[in-house]
Order: structure tokens, then sequence, then C-alpha cells
């Protein structure tokens, strides 16, 4: 059983001030791209208690980031374990099975790959020991693992309240091409939000923005560009200086709006077209922080059963 699911990337990040409990408020508007993971399940021999009796993965980039796969946990701290193991605790499946990641998606780079992960598991898992779960539960268990966790089971285009759990679907009038320019290294998004808290102490409470929502809803890509925002990217910028070269190479290639996903260190670009994209790509592909890119469209649908 083989699940696929795709990268996101924040068209807004609004970020309010740390909560008790050490999460943000966001609003966070999710945009699903076409750079893909796969989960494969199969049944193993031996049924460990807990968890699945296994994880390996695989590189998926074509090479271009084959080094990335060190950084990916092969035991019970992979998220796609942990989905497993979360799912099996709740519905009393089997946990007889091999779980296997095709990794395209760069390790803590900003684009949620882990968490695309553990949506693909449960997905995977549920098909698989047909357990049979609704839509509903499946969103309640993929936030119970991560804040970015149920937005890879939706896909398309939403925006996200709360810590970024809470998904309201939002329209994308029109195909939007993007650049993605990886880093040798990840970013922990700890660190980033904790380098936020020490930039901006007393942030506002975080606020929605109309002009974005509606650019994205009329298929406006230069109005879209030009409403882009993260409020973390001042904080990814301290952590990592080099990204504002990636960001003007690319600005300088023409690009609709040029920033930091996430928490970084991947840097996206809005590009005119597919052509387009192209040439934004070899541009910033100079700069020196930035050791490999992929051009992708999106928004695309979420994690769907192969
Ligand atoms: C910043 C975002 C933007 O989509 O993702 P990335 O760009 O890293 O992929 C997300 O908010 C990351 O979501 P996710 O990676 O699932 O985070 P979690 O596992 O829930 O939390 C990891 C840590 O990030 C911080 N965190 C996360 C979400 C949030 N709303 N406030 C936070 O302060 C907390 O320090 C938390 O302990
Ligand atoms: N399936 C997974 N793929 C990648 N990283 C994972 C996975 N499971 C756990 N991790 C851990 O989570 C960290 C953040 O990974 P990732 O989700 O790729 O980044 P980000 O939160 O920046 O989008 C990694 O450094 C790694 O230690």
């Amino acid at each position: 059983m083989t699940v696929r699911v795709p990268a996101k990337v924040n068209l807004q990040l609004a970020v309010g001030p740390a909560r008790e409990d050490g999460y943000h408020d966001l609003v966070n508007v999710f945009h699903a791209v076409a750079l893909f993971d796969e989960v494969t399940v199969t049944g193993a021999a031996t049924r460990p208690t807990g968890g699945p009796a296994g994880l390996t993965a695989e590189d998926a980039s074509g090479g271009g980031l084959a080094s990335h796969l060190a950084r990916v946990p092969l035991d019970s701290t992979n998220l796609a374990w942990r989905a497993a193991e979360l799912l099996a605790r709740e519905t009393g499946a089997d946990t007889a099975v091999h779980l296997h990641v095709r990794k395209a998606i760069p390790v803590a780079g900003g684009m949620a790959g882990g968490s695309a992960d553990a949506a693909a598991a449960l997905v995977a898992c549920d098909a698989f020991w047909g357990t049979g779960l609704q839509h509903r539960e499946l969103l309640a268990l993929a936030a119970r693992l991560g804040s970015d966790v149920a937005f890879p089971l939706l896909g398309g285009t939403a925006v996200g309240t709360g810590r970024g759990e809470v998904l309201d679907p939002a329209e994308c009038g029109a195909r939007l091409h993007w650049v993605f320019a990886l880093s040798a290294g990840g970013l922990s998004t700890p660190e980033v939000f904790a380098a936020y808290d020490r930039i901006r102490p007393g942030a506002p409470a975080p606020q929605g923005d109309p002009v974005l929502m509606t650019a994205l809803a009329q298929g406006d890509a230069r109005a879209v560009g030009a409403a882009l925002g993260n409020d973390l990217q001042p904080a990814a910028l301290e952590l990592r200086p080099a990204l504002a070269e990636t960001l003007d190479a690319g600005r300088a290639a023409g690009a609709l709006g040029a920033f930091v996903s996430g928490s970084g260190p991947t840097c996206a670009f809005l590009a005119r077209s597919a052509e387009h994209a192209h040439q934004v790509a070899a541009a910033v592909r100079s700069a020196p922080d930035c050791v490999h890119t992929v051009t992708c469209h999106g928004d695309v649908p979420g994690a769907v059963v192969l």
C-alpha cells in the first residue's frame, strides 16, 4: 500500500506571541506543491508491541538531496513511525508492518516533509489495516502528531489557525509556478521560533491578509507575489545569513515573490510561468548557500493512495 503526499509552502505565516504551552498562534496559509514523498506499508514477519516492525528510507530526489537521507531517523522518532504507532494504539490494529519512505522533500527544510510522511503513514496504514477511519478522525489524529500534519491530508490551499492545525480550505484560482532553493543543512523549527521570540517580543495576535486571499481566489500571480509574507523570515535569516543572497538572486531574475518557506532554510520563488521558473532556478543556483533547486507547480491534492 503506497501513499503519495505533497510538500507545502507557506504563502502567509503570521506568528503571534508564545503561548503558555510553548506554541505560537498562527495564521498559516498552506499551499501544497508538486514535490512528493511516498510511504509504502508492507506486512512484516514480526509483531512488535506498539509500533511497526521497522522503517527504511530511500532518496527520491534524483540525487540532488542524497545527503539529506542521513538526517532521516529510522527509529520510533520518525514521524511516519509515530503515526503508525498512534493509529495502531487508537484502533487496536496489527503492528506487523514495515514502512518504507521515498524522500524527495528536503529534510528540515521548512517544507513539512516529516509531517507529510506522518500523514501518508496514517492514510497508508488505515487502508492496509482496513481500520476505515473517517477523514475527520484522521485529521484529529494528525493534529496530535504535529501542527503541520493535518494539512497534507487535505492538500490544495488552506488557512491554518490555532497552532496551524485548524484548517479552512481556500481557493487558488490558477496554477502557480514555484522554484525552491534548497540548502545543504536544515534549520530546527523550535530554534527558529525561539529566535522569532527574541527578535520580536510582544508580537501582536496574528491577522489574516484578505488581499492575499483575494489574489489567490482570482488566480492573480502578480498580486499573490506582492502579498506573500513570512514573520519567521527575519529569524531564519539571522540563523542563516547566507539566505539573503539566495533571495536576492531570485529577485534579480524577476521572481514575483522571494521568501523563506516556513521556518526555512528552503527559499521559495514565485515565477511568471513554467519557463520563467527554469530561468529563476538557474539564477538562484549561483547563490553560495543553494545546493539544489526544484521547480514545480501548486496547488495539488493531498495524500492519495497510488
Ligand atoms: C513553521 C511551520 C510552518 O508551517 O512549519 P515548518 O516550516 O517548520 O515546516 C509549522 O508551524 C511547524 O509545524 P510542525 O513542524 O508540525 O511543528 P510541531 O511539531 O507542532 O512543533 C515543533 C516546535 O515548533 C514550535 N511551534 C510549532 C508550531 C507553532 N504553531 N508554534 C510553535 O512554537 C514549538 O517550539 C514546537 O515545540
Ligand atoms: N519522516 C521524516 N522525514 C524527515 N525528517 C523527519 C522525519 N521524521 C522525523 N524527522 C525529524 O524531524 C526533523 C524536521 O523534519 P522536516 O519535517 O523534514 O522539517 P521541517 O519541520 O523544517 O519541515 C528532521 O530534522 C528529523 O530529525
